[in-house]
């Protein structure tokens, strides 16, 4: 009851309202003053705060006459309380101090001032006046002392009233050199370290932090200067009951809303905005889960900034077919010539504009996979939050865990356990990309030249953290739930044919999904039976449609179609007895793809069918895609001759040089073309229904002497492989 703690806040950023879950936590009712005000005390950057001792002393004069009381002062923005105030006062009791200062390792703001200072043996030798306590009576010695302007510095202020010897002595004032109770954390934050105390009874661990060099537990940490961010990252762990392994993220649900209880009419309106600037694989599928999330769409404003021709026209595509069911559509194309930051920032002030209430950044390699993105995120309810996007399989992701003293990219401790999902929470860090939300709040308070993209020497989203960070405005990833993942664009060559089909090793995951078969899986399955439209013949479903148009339009684009003859230089032996009209995979760069396919896709199938047979990686030398063709048709009509002499519209009887092969539909029976099929002659069996996306698997040799049929019409295209020849 005899302790008044004041801070002084004039505005609410994030770093206050973390002060304030920390003392609520500890049930302390702290008198904030100067809310609301408009900041007297100078630039926040440079000496100053001399206005925040003439706010306490005005505070303290209703205690006139009061002597018994004890003050405690901190800072708001870049202080954490860590313990219980009846502990704090227990240890600063035991001081015998009257006046209780936290101490620092440097003399600021007068360095000069020095040599005045006290010898310690141990702990830190200069004053610092973010954090002090003492009993009334000499705080109010300590703040009439003298005048002091609003803009002059308080640290300067009690650094010279502590030096005073007399007055010092006069009214018990120290240091706590050893962080007892209040740790500053400039130049000091290698000794602290976050501890966990084990519950014994499997419950959730305890977390205290302890200064390795003096020993000591403090129950004040201030964020002074550049520990700031140091502070941020404690505040992940503390003070103890933020986070633990048991429940994850406890105080991620304070602050958290529900949209279910709001009729989906009222949901915020959203501005989105996509960020297209690179080439990027799977780009279809990117907008597709753009156009997928669970959100209204007449809540959602749609900007996209593209600056690569090659994208051009599947944007305008997506924009023709989906852009009238948003409430409004804006596109910059890459002939506008504008540059990413004025993009950007032209976005923010477009969100503004249309009277948004959140603006949500997504790049192109950023893919929301969890359709209910968005809505957990504004659920979430941070001023700036991104959902944690990770490269399958990689420690690259959309966040940093801290950062170098010249800004760039730095690892924390934890940060391969939160990429990994070993720790699930919302974790306030120094940098985010990607895709992130942002309440327009911000963007009201805080204009274009200090919130923008625009900052000399650093990239866009660098400019923007670095100014989010100089803002004080905190950065949140979560990964309290699976969001989506990254995509990697580094190998991504736009100068191939069908360049996402050689993405199977950047971007697994993507490709998977663009081009294997829904039902693959089934493939596998012990309660199904396989389909055997012939003896030994097996048949399955493998690639997407979209696979195989790829790979035809890859062959197509490529052109130099094999003459079908049995001399064959592409072969090491330079012969083959039964030659196909073909594009072998290794003219296209494709081989190393396709020797990866036959191992993870096409292996499993193989071991599962035919029993006790395994070679791993399969080998195959031999793997092509073969056309069948007729002369094109007014030819055909015209010359009356069947057959271009050097199309192929069958393949004569013959064994293949493998120990089983496959054969994978391209296209469509009795639609593309007529005719066509494979005959197994000793069975007197054929498979001519075939299924664009099906594979067929046989044994290459003795029994499955085979035959490809004639087509009569169009052009049938099949991919071939001999495996283990
Ligand atoms: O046309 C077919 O399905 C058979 C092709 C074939 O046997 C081969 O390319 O070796
Ligand atoms: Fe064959």
């Amino acid at each position: 009851d005899d302790v008044l703690v004041y801070t002084v806040a004039t505005n609410e950023t994030d770093g206050f309202q973390r002060y304030i879950d920390s003392v609520k936590r500890f049930g302390i009712e702290p008198s904030v003053l100067g809310r609301g005000e408009k900041w007297k005390g100078g630039d926040m950057r440079r000496p100053g705060g001399g206005w925040k001792i003439n706010l306490l002393k005005t505070a303290l004069k209703q205690y006139d006459g009061d002597n018994e009381k004890i003050v405690l002062f901190t800072d708001a923005y870049d202080v954490m309380f860590l313990g219980q105030l009846s502990e704090i006062v227990r240890r600063f009791k035991a001081t015998g101090a009257k006046v209780l200062f936290s101490a620092e390792p440097y003399c600021w703001p007068n360095v000069e001032l020095a040599p005045q200072y006290p010898e310690v043996e141990k702990g830190q030798r200069f004053l610092n006046s973010g954090i002090y306590m003492g009993y009334i009576k000499q705080i109010r010695n300590l703040l009439n002392k003298a005048e002091i302007e609003n803009t002059a510095d308080d640290q300067l202020y009690f650094t010279e009233a502590y030096l005073d010897k007399n007055f010092r002595e006069a009214n018990g004032i120290q240091l706590d050199h050893l962080s007892n109770i209040f740790q500053n954390m400039f130049g000091v934050s290698e000794s602290l370290v976050i501890k966990t105390v084990e519950n014994k009874d499997a419950g959730a661990e305890k977390f205290y932090l302890k200064n390795s060099e003096t020993n000591t537990e403090p129950l004040i940490i201030h964020g002074n200067g550049l520990s700031k961010l140091n502070l941020n990252y404690l505040s992940n762990y503390l003070p103890d009951g933020v986070w633990n392994s048991v429940d994850g993220c406890v105080a991620c649900k304070s602050g958290q809303i529900s949209l279910d209880a709001v009729k989906p009419d009222r949901w915020p309106t959203v501005y989105l905005s996509v960020f297209v600037q690179m080439n990027t694989p799977f780009l279809e599928a990117f907008f597709q889960k753009i156009h997928k999330l669970e959100y209204p769409k007449n809540k959602i404003h749609l900007f996209v900034y593209n600056t690569i021709k090659y994208h051009a026209s599947l944007i305008n595509t997506f924009v023709e077919t989906h852009g009238t069911e948003y409430l409004s559509v804006k596109q910059i194309k890459p002939e506008d010539g504008t540059t990413e930051w004025a993009a950007r920032d032209l976005s923010l002030d477009q969100c503004l504009a249309k009277n948004c209430d959140l603006y949500f950044a997504v790049d192109s390699v950023a893919h929301l996979d969890n359709p209910f993105a968005l809505k957990l995120l504004i659920e979430q309810n941070r001023t700036v939050v991104a959902p944690m996007l990770v490269r399958p399989g990689k420690a690259w992701s959309n966040f940093w865990g801290s950062l170098t003293k010249d800004g760039f990219y730095a690892r924390s401790n934890d940060y391969m356990d939160i990429v990994h999902d070993l720790k699930k929470g919302l974790w306030n860090v120094p940098f985010i990309n990607g895709a992130y939300l942002v309440n327009a709040t911000l963007l009201k308070k805080y204009d274009r030249l200090q919130l923008t993209y625009n900052r000399q020497n650093v990239d866009a989203d660098m400019a923007f953290c670095r100014n989010l960070r100089d803002l004080d405005v905190f950065m949140y990833v979560s990964n309290r739930v699976e969001f989506g993942h990254l995509i990697n664009a580094d190998t991504y060559d736009i100068t191939r044919a069908e360049p996402d089909m050689y993405q199977i090793f950047d971007n697994e995951q993507d490709w998977e999904e663009a081009f294997i078969h829904a039902d693959y899986p089934e493939n596998l399955n012990p309660e199904k039976k396989a389909l055997q439209p012939c003896p030994d013949v097996y048949w399955f479903p493998i690639v997407t449609e979209r696979f195989c148009k790829s790979l035809i339009n890859m062959m197509e684009n490529f052109g130099k179609w094999s003459a079908g003859k049995n001399e064959d230089e592409r072969l090491e032996g330079g012969y083959e007895a039964v030659p196909t009209r073909d594009i072998h995979m290794n003219q296209v760069g494709w081989d190393s793809h396709w020797l990866y396919f036959l191992q993870k896709y096409v292996r499993p199938i193989q071991e599962y069918i035919f029993t006790g047979y395994f070679h791993d990686p399969p080998k195959s030398l031999m793997n092509f895609v073969v056309r069948y063709d007729l002369v094109n048709e007014s030819e055909h009509a015209l010359s009356q001759v069947k057959y271009k002499p050097d199309e192929q519209p069958s393949l004569r009887p013959h064994h293949d040089s493998s120990t089983y092969t496959i054969n994978i539909a391209l296209n469509r029976a009795g639609e593309d073309y007529e005719g066509g099929g494979c005959r197994f002659i000793r069975y007197n069996c054929s498979v001519t229904s075939t299924q664009m996306g099906w594979m067929l698997m046989h044994p290459g040799r003795l029994t499955h002497y085979h035959e490809g049929l004639l087509v009569t019409k169009g052009i049938r295209y099949i991919m071939v492989s001999f495996v283990d020849p």
